[in-house]
Parts: C-alpha cells; structure tokens; sequence
C-alpha cells in the first residue's frame, strides 16, 4: 500500500509530507513511481492531523508571485493511476481538497467530514478541474448548488449524492485501505471521472438558464456565481479537456477582477477581527472568558424575541423576561413560532432544538429568578432611564460574576454602567435585527469593561454563530455613526432635487441588499424621530426660533420629522418614503404624494432643485461614511479598518465582494476619496461629515499606504486603546 498525506492548511505544494514531497515535480514522481512500483497494489490518499485538506492557500492567490497553480496536473495523474487510489477524508475536503478527492477513483469519508467548492466565496470558481468532474460525479443539479453557493455538506448528505462510496464512524484510513484491498484488480476506466459523460437532463439548457438567472438575481453584481454556471454549462457542451480549458479561462478572469482580492481580504478581516484589543494592552490572547451555562433576556420585543432565539438555537439555557403577564405572552407567541420555524428548517439536520423543556426556557416576569443566570441580555427600548433602572435592580439580584450585557444601538455604556455596583461587568452587545438571522455582533467595552467581560462577550458572538467585533464607546458606536452621515446625504440629496427611488436604486446597483430609504422604511422612521427628539433636534423641546434647516450651526433636514408627523412611519403605516399595499406591506411603490411634498418643500426653503447624477449620489453617500471611518480609526475607537469592513459587510448589507467600506476606500485610491470630499464639502460647507477627517489626509500626504499599514500612521495611540 503506497500511502500519501495531504496537509490541512495549503495545497499548493501539495503532498507536503508523507512519501511524496514538496514541489510538483517530486509529487508527480512519487504518484508515478508508486504506479511503476509492482510490489504497490494501491493508493491511499489521506490528510493531516484528522483533516483532509482545506484547499489552496489563499493568501496565495494575491501573492505577486502565485505559485502554486499547478493542483490540476496531479489530479489528472491521480486519476490516470493504474492503481486504484482511494481518498480518505476526514475532517474537511473543500476547493482544491476535494478536486483531489475528485480525481481519486474511489472516496471514503468519516461520518463526521464535510465537504465542499467553497472557492465561489472568495470570489473563484474550482479551479483544478472540479467544474468538470463534478457535475460527471452527482449530476448538474447538485454540482451546480455547491459550485454556485460554496456550501459545506456533511458526509451523509455526501453520500447521497454519491460524492462519496462509503462513511465509517471508525477509522477512516482503516476503511479506505480496506477499500483499496478490496478493488485491487478491477476496472478502473469507470471511476475515471473524466470518462464520464455529464448526466443528461431532459430540459438542461432551460434548467442552466435559469440556474443563470437565480445566481445573477441574488450575486448582486458579484461576478463568480455566474461564471462557476459558465463552467458547469461547459461540462455539459464541450469533452472534458475543452472544459478544463473554459474553467481555466473563466478562473483567470476571476482572480484578475479585483473582486476575488475583495473576498478574500474579507475571509481574512473575519478571522483578523477575532484577535481584539482593547485599552491597558488587554486583547484575545491574554483574557480568558467565563462560561456561559445559563442566560437571561430581558425584554421580548422584536430584538429581545431574536436574541432568546439564537440562545436556545445555540444550546444555552435562557430565561425570557417581560415586565408583565400580557407582554409575556405576547412575547412568549412570538419566540415560539421563530423556534418552530427554525426547527422545521433544521429537519432532517443533526441537531434538535429541545425549546419546550422550561430547563432550557423559562418565561417569566420575576427578576428573581435571575438570581443564578451566567450572563444577562437586557434588550428593552433604548430609554437610558429605563435601562438604569433595569441595570441597578440587575446589580442587586445577579450573581456576583454575572455578566451584564446592553444591547443597545448608540447609547452611552458607561452611563449604562454607572447603575450598577459592578461596571467592569457591564458591556454592550448590540445585536442586528433580526437578531437569530444577521451574524454581526457589535460588543462595545466601557471605561470599566474588564478584559474578561469582553472576552466572555466574544465567546457568546461564537456560540451563537455570529461575528463578534470589539468596538469602544461612542455615540451610535462604529456601524450605526458610520451610518448617519450616510443616511444624512441619502436626505439631503432629496433637499436638492433627487428622489428616494433614485438614490436607492443607486446603492442598489453597487451591491447594498437596501437602498436607504427602503431600509429606513423598513426599520421605521419613527425610531430615529424619537432619538432626534430626545436629543432636542425637533419636537417640543427645540428652542423656538431654530432654523428650519439648521442645528448648532450645521445643515439638518427636517424631512424625516415632518414625514412621521404625518404619521408615514415606513411599512408598518403603509407609508413612509414609499407607499405599501397595506399598513405591514412589503412592496415598495414610487409615492406621488411624496414627489409633490418634495416640490412643496423645496420652494418653501427656495431650493431650486437640480439634476443630480449617480455619481454624485455614490460619492456623497458612500464617502461621507468612509470619511466617519477614518474619524473612528483616529479616535481609537476601532482597532483597525478590518472591523469596520467585517461591521459594514455583516451588520449592514454591504456588498462582500467589495470588500467593506474601508477596503473600497483602499480600492477606489484615497487622493480620490480626497478630491472629492473637499468638491462636496466646499460645495456644502454647513455640511461636516464632507469635511475631509485629517487621518484620511495624513495618509494621503504620506502616499497611500496599503490597508494593513495605516494603523501605524496614527502618530499618537488613541485614549481608547
Ligand atoms: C492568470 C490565469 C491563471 C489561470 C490559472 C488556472 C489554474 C488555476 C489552478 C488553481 C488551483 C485552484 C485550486 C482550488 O480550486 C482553489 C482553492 O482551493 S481555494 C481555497 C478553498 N478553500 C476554502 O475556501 C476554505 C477556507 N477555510 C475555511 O472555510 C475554514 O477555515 C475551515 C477550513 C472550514 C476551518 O474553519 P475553522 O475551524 O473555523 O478555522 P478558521 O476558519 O479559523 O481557520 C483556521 C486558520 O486557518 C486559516 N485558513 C483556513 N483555510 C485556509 C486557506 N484555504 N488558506 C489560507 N488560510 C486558511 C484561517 O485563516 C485561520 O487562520 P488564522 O486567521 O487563525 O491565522
């Protein structure tokens, strides 16, 4: 038996260890060697450190010089083997793994792997030949479903798609030897995928075409889906050598477009953003987290329902609180349909959700029965009166080592904090609605937040599958004071002659899942009304005589105010910058009543409205809240411009193969993003959020670094860390 190892970390020099060694070259020996051998009767392919292989190394692709291309020559050898090779896999098998484990003649998994093309996810297609013998193996239908989504099966569904011959619950390499025992002698021409035609389909050009049309309607403008389809159809039309050529082509045009280095850069910042540091020095590599055996959720609104829901889904216990018996119930209603319909969706899954057992969820209305819970989400409205209510009664009743969560989306948290008799205990989590579906976390530390309140708050975002990123305290945090200037330009645009479709229609078409003004619809206009009125911007405690379009100097647009003084709160009235088919409506229509009340109020404040084009909308929008960026990174309040790429692109729709604003900033070129602040603020002086942030010109007066260097830019460490 001629037994070779596959590490799990990189591909590119494939075979790293084992008996074949590191260049292509000497693989290509070893494989033929083994098959000049006599005395090896077969081939066994197995991975590292019970996994078989993750695939190509990835940074490897944006490296200058990208070796490492050379995975679709071995397969080839592989499967021309005399000798039956059979792949053992354990773990993982995903990209460049699994189009080795392609060209084996033979695949067995263990009961526990997963397997997968996830290339289409960092912005490629499979590109050693997996397009082809892919669809040969388990037919276009399914080949096309993980080619174009890059998802990770596990064995048993493996195995029923016959990707694989056989799952052991044992000892893979065991089985697979036994395996390769067992078929020495046979033919091996029929497990040459290569050989094989593609399974027919009677209707396959109406099925790729609209497999074309899916895959473009939900890529929104990103580029892989639609040529990971272009070369399965190749599988289908042309004899495989020709194929192999089509996947080539269409994989150079990938890696050549800029998007690739955009997912890629996202795979990385995801991961990068684990590694948080906060003020004093401590980070992920020095603080421990508590464990989290027991939470509790208070409030079950739309986010405390959310909340509750990913807890039970991540196996926590949790008690469900509500100030009283009709909001319990109604509450309660609520969390146990989304628990039904998340249970229906994991059917057939490994995993159950055990959520009518009171042991795992407990709705009550008594603070009392907080006294023994780990960690507590308080989720009520965002009232800092009431959360320090709630904060001072949580520091009476909760354990000592209780950790004190806020989910709160802009409030102060040191405020927050001075409640209790324990602010190192007390930290913002700000979750995204809806709270069991979007993955971000935002976990924002105070004064006090000790190292291990934080860590124990990352620890919870992975437990419930979520992306935790740390953050320091300031108004809105990272995500949401990006947002505002955003959305402050998205109005403003209005003021001066555009419309709510227009605008939306143009961050539509760069990427973003939502326009503004249908996301503003959606969360409801009325929420940001009642923060502008506690802040005195409008309502009965603006001082008379302000300025209509003014505030502390600075230009502010009363139009959001005087649309919910109309009482247009967005889809839950019918009407808000759209109209609904019906108050709770989900169809957004052009409204002409909000055309006239525009015209109306552009010649009340003698606004002599203009055209204004999609590039001025793109810029002011998207430059205002990169701008607010550079501000965060100066101030400290983020430890690089990785978290607010990963922040933006989980927590906000942005469009992953752009890479995060910050990324987009780097890509667009910062003298650009420059210019044009300094075009639109000289243009709307009144206006700060144009204005040009200083660490944004420090870096463009020392040439444009590369992302990962700016940090080291900033001449003094912020206060914040
Ligand atoms: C110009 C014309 C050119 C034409 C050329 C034509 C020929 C080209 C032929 C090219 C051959 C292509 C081969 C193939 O098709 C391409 C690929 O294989 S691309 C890679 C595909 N694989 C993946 O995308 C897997 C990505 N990884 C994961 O999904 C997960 O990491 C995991 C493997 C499921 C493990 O998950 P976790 O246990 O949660 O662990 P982490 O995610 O935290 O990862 C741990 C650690 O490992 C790093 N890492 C993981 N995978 C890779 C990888 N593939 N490359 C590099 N690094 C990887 C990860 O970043 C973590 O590191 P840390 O952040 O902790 O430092």
């Amino acid at each position: 038996m001629f037994h070779a190892q596959i590490p799990f970390d990189r591909i590119p020099h494939q075979f790293k260890s084992g008996l074949l060694c590191r260049s292509s070259q000497s693989e290509k020996d070893g494989l033929k060697k083994a098959d000049a051998d006599p005395s090896v009767k077969a081939v066994m392919i197995c991975g590292e450190n019970g996994k078989f292989s993750a695939g190509a190394d990835i940074r490897g692709f944006s490296s200058p010089k990208r070796h490492g291309v050379a995975l679709s020559p071995i397969v080839s050898l592989i499967e021309s083997s005399e000798k039956p090779v059979v792949a053992a896999i354990e773990g993982v098998a995903l990209g460049g793994g699994l189009e080795v484990a392609l060209g084996c003649h033979y695949r067995v998994a263990h009961a526990k792997a997963r397997m997968g093309l996830p290339e289409v996810t960092i912005g490629l297609l499979p590109g050693a030949e997996g397009t082809q013998r892919l669809p040969r193996l388990i037919g276009v239908p399914a080949a096309l479903d993980m080619i174009t989504t890059g998802k990770h099966i596990p064995a048993t569904e493996a195995l029923k798609l016959g990707l694989v011959d056989e799952i052991v619950e044992e000892n893979t390499i065991e089985a697979a030897i036994r395996l390769a025992n067992k078929v020495i002698g046979q033919p091996l021409e029929p497990r040459r995928l290569s050989l094989k035609p593609v399974p027919k389909l009677p209707n396959m050009e109406a099925f790729l075409r609209e497999a074309l049309v899916k895959v473009k309607r939900q890529a929104r403008g990103c580029l892989a889906p639609e040529l990971c389809v272009q070369a399965v159809r190749a599988a289908t039309e042309r004899p495989f050598a020709e194929g192999v050529r089509r996947e080539r082509e269409l994989f150079g045009l990938l890696l050549s477009s800029g998007q690739a280095q955009a997912l890629q850069y996202a795979f990385f910042a995801e991961r990068a953003v684990r590694r948080w540091a906060a003020p004093g020095g401590a980070s992920w590599s020095s603080a421990a987290p508590q464990p989290v055996r027991k939470a509790a959720v208070i409030g079950l609104g739309t986010m405390g329902r959310g909340i509750v829901t990913s807890l039970v889904k991540a196996n926590i216990p949790v008690v469900a609180l509500e100030q009283d018996l009709e909001y319990l119930n109604k509450g309660r209603k609520a969390v146990m349909l989304l628990l039904e319909r998340e249970a229906m969706k994991m059917e057939g899954g490994a995993q159950t959700l055990d959520f009518h057992n009171p042991a795992r969820l407990q709705f009550t209305v008594d603070f009392d029965l907080l006294c023994d819970v780990d960690l507590v989400i308080e989720a009520v409205f965002e009232n800092m009166a009431l959360k320090k209510e709630i904060f001072h009664k949580l520091s009476k009743i909760c354990k000592p080592g209780a950790l004190l969560c806020t989910n709160t989306s802009a409030l102060n948290i040191d405020e927050i904090a001075s409640a209790t008799n324990r602010p190192q205990q007390v930290i913002g989590t700000h979750f995204f609605s809806p709270a069991h579906v979007m993955r971000l976390l935002e976990i924002i530390y105070g004064r006090h937040t000790s190292p291990t309140a934080i860590a124990t708050a990352m620890q919870l975002a992975k437990a419930l599958k979520k992306v935790g990123v740390v953050v320091g305290n300031c108004f809105g945090f990272v995500g949401n004071r990006m947002m505002f200037p955003y959305v402050q330009q998205a109005v403003f645009l209005l003021e001066e002659g555009s419309r709510p479709e227009a605008v939306d229609q143009v961050l539509e078409d760069f990427g973003f899942k939502i326009g503004p003004f249908r996301m503003s619809d959606l969360a409801g206009l009325d929420v940001g009304w009642r923060s502008r009125k506690e802040q005195g911007l409008t309502g009965p405690s603006l001082a008379a005589g302000t300025p209509a379009r003014q505030r502390h100097g600075q230009r502010y647009s009363p139009l959001p105010d005087l649309l919910c003084e109309q009482g247009r709160f967005g889809q839950k009235t019918g009407k808000g910058w759209y109209q609904y088919e019906r108050a709770g409506g989900r169809t957004a229509t052009p409204d002409p009543w909000l055309h006239d009340f525009l015209s109306q109020y552009r010649d009340t404040h003698g606004i002599q409205s203009r055209f204004i084009d999609q590039e001025e909308i793109l810029e002011r929008c998207l430059f205002s809240l990169i701008n607010e960026g550079f501000a965060i990174l100066a101030e400290g309040i983020a430890s690089g411009p990785e978290h607010l790429d990963v922040i933006y692109i989980n927590g906000y729709g942005w469009p992953k193969h752009r890479g995060g604003p910050m990324f987009y900033a780097s890509t667009v070129g910062l003298p650009r993003v420059l210019a044009k602040l300094q075009k639109y603020s000289e243009a709307h002086p009144d206006v700060p959020g144009l204005r040009p942030n200083a660490f944004l010109k420090k870096l463009v007066a020392v040439r444009s670094p590369p992302l990962k260097e700016w940090m080291s830019y900033l001449s003094h460490q912020s206060p914040k860390l």
